[in-house]
């Protein structure tokens, strides 16, 4: 592993893959949770076999794979199904994380965990140096993730409901940026975390 990993959270269209990519041209490798969160679950895995037997083969689109969409209204409609996606999902991705981590190079890694804070915050995620929360109102979240991905309101509303609340993702930060400015003010405020990130690791 890169001996300093830094967990980058925040809640949904929040801006976490903004701030990360930005840390990436930084030359800094990031480990995406979401990214494990598909994986787990592609064509042939046992991820996926899993899902298919709780759900049902209705859950697969035409070409076998999970249909994230209609997944997506599904669990932000119900609780109990979200509950029962996240029991497999959630082990396997962080057996994923880890490893993926344990192979980072460079002088610290970035993991990216959008669920950081729901998911037990650092006792769940114990190897983490440091934990990077990117901060906005939820009415930005609301605007940016209707915006993005052409989710109509009570969707939007729905997926924030279902994560954490701004209280609750700050009381695990070591570290805050927050991004309700604009993009161009982002750049300054990760080349300072950056620079902070590097000295933790050299020392
Ligand atoms: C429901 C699914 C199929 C929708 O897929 P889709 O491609 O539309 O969204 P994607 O995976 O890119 O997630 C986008 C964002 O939605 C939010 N989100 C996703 N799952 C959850 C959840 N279970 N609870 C709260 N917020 C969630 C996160 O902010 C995430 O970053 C997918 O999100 C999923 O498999 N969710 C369960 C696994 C999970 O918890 N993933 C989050 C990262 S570990
Ligand atoms: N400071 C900003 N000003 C204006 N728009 C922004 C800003 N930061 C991010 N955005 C935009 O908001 C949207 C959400 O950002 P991004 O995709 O980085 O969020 P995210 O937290 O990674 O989302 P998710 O939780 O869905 O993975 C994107 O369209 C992005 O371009």
């Amino acid at each position: 592993m890169s001996d300093t990993i830094i967990g980058v959270t925040g809640g949904v269209a929040s801006g976490k893959s903004t701030v990360t990519r930005l840390f990436e041209a930084l030359g800094v490798e990031v480990v995406d949770a979401d990214v494990a969160a598909r994986e787990v679950v592609a064509p042939g895995s046992d991820g996926l076999a899993e899902v298919v037997t709780a759900f049902g083969a209705g859950v697969l689109d035409g070409s076998g794979a999970l249909d994230r969409a209609s997944m997506r209204q599904r669990v932000f409609a119900d609780e109990d199904s979200r509950h029962r996606l996240e029991a497999i999902i959630h082990p396997r991705v962080r057996t994923w994380m880890q490893e993926r981590c344990l192979a980072a190079t460079g002088p610290y890694a970035i993991a990216a965990i959008p669920l950081l804070a729901e998911g037990g915050g650092r006792a769940t995620w114990p190897w983490l140096a440091r934990i990077l929360v990117v901060d906005v109102p939820e009415a930005v979240q609301r605007e940016r993730l209707m915006a993005r991905d052409g989710v109509d309101e009570a969707l939007a509303l729905r997926m924030i409901a279902a994560q954490s609340d701004r209280a609750g993702r700050l009381a695990i930060a070591d570290d805050v940026l927050v991004n309700d400015g604009p993009l161009e003010a982002l750049d300054a405020h990760v080349a300072a975390l950056d620079r902070r990130y590097r000295a933790l690791a050299s020392v």
